[in-house]
């Protein structure tokens, strides 16, 4: 399953954490219909950030679902943490008659934690995605980034060691989601989760992720990885030539696919 190697360092991969997520020969099809993912095999270290890229259709969102326990496999195993996992939508799919601060309280009433608590915690989480000013204002008072850092809290506020993220910045503009990337990967260093990020931004892969993931088109299976090291984050013009591989790759399997 492995495809083009590119640098591998100690920190880049965290061999000596345990892994969260283990996908075994993973297969998944609806009914009589062709499969939609097959022979998955793939394994996420805790604390790892890992960025899942494919064509259009080549069942990224199937594969997270089954990760979260929202579907189950047809073929072959799959091993999650005992308490589960948060997700984060394209969609911030908040509530738009609650303040953020209340969107936020709510995910940790759903998880039995008592009012005093709930509302310093929402505070605390707001703070972390730098939105403390704003934890009065309703879902339409905030910009579209605003929105998505609150869901990103109120992911947080589930406390799941494992974060699903499905294209959560693709409906935003480029200034923003260079913000949010900034956010997110402080988010993801002070509160050490592990995070599998879908995205069809192959730049926005390299930037965020340790390791990139590339599925194959239909059925989808993983066809190559790259891990992504410090010195890609430090140097530009090494950054942009994996993104333009990667980008190479990608091509060659929507091609395939078409
Ligand atoms: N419940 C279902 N029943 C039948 N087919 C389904 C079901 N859910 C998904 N599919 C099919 O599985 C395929 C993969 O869908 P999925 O949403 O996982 O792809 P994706 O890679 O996330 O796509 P995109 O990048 O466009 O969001 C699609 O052809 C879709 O129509």
């Amino acid at each position: 399953m492995l495809g083009l190697a590119v640098e591998t360092t100690q920190e880049a991969t965290l061999p000596d954490q345990p892994p969260v997520v283990v996908l075994e020969n993973l297969g998944k099809h609806y009914g009589v219909d062709a499969a939609i993912l097959e022979n998955v095999n793939a394994t996420v270290r805790q604390g790892e950030f890992v960025a899942l890229l494919g064509a259009s259709g080549c069942g990224k969102s199937t594969l997270l679902n089954i990760i979260s326990g929202l579907d189950v496999p047809t073929t072959g195993a799959v091993e999650v943490p005992v308490d589960g996992a948060a997700f984060m939508f394209q969609d911030s799919s908040l509530f738009p008659w609650l303040s953020a601060r209340e969107n936020v309280e709510l995910a940790l009433k759903l998880r039995g934690v008592g009012r005093k608590a709930r509302r310093a915690r929402a505070l605390e989480l707001l703070e972390l995605v730098n939105l403390a000013h704003a934890a009065d204002k309703r879902p339409h008072e905030l910009s579209g980034g605003m929105r998505q850092r609150v869901s990103l809290a109120r992911s947080l506020a589930q406390d799941r060691p494992l974060l699903l993220m499905d294209e959560p910045f693709a409906a935003l503009d480029a200034i923003t989601r260079d913000l949010l990337h900034n956010e997110l990967e402080r988010v993801w260093r002070e509160t050490q989760r592990t995070i599998i990020f879908v995205t069809h931004n192959v730049r926005e892969a390299v930037r965020l992720a340790q390791r990139v993931l590339l599925l194959s088109s239909r059925p989808g299976t993983v066809v190559a990885q790259w891990e992504v090291s410090p010195e890609h984050r430090r140097d530009g013009a090494k950054a942009a030539e994996l993104t333009e591989e990667i980008t190479a790759k990608l091509r060659e399997e929507i091609r395939r696919h078409a």
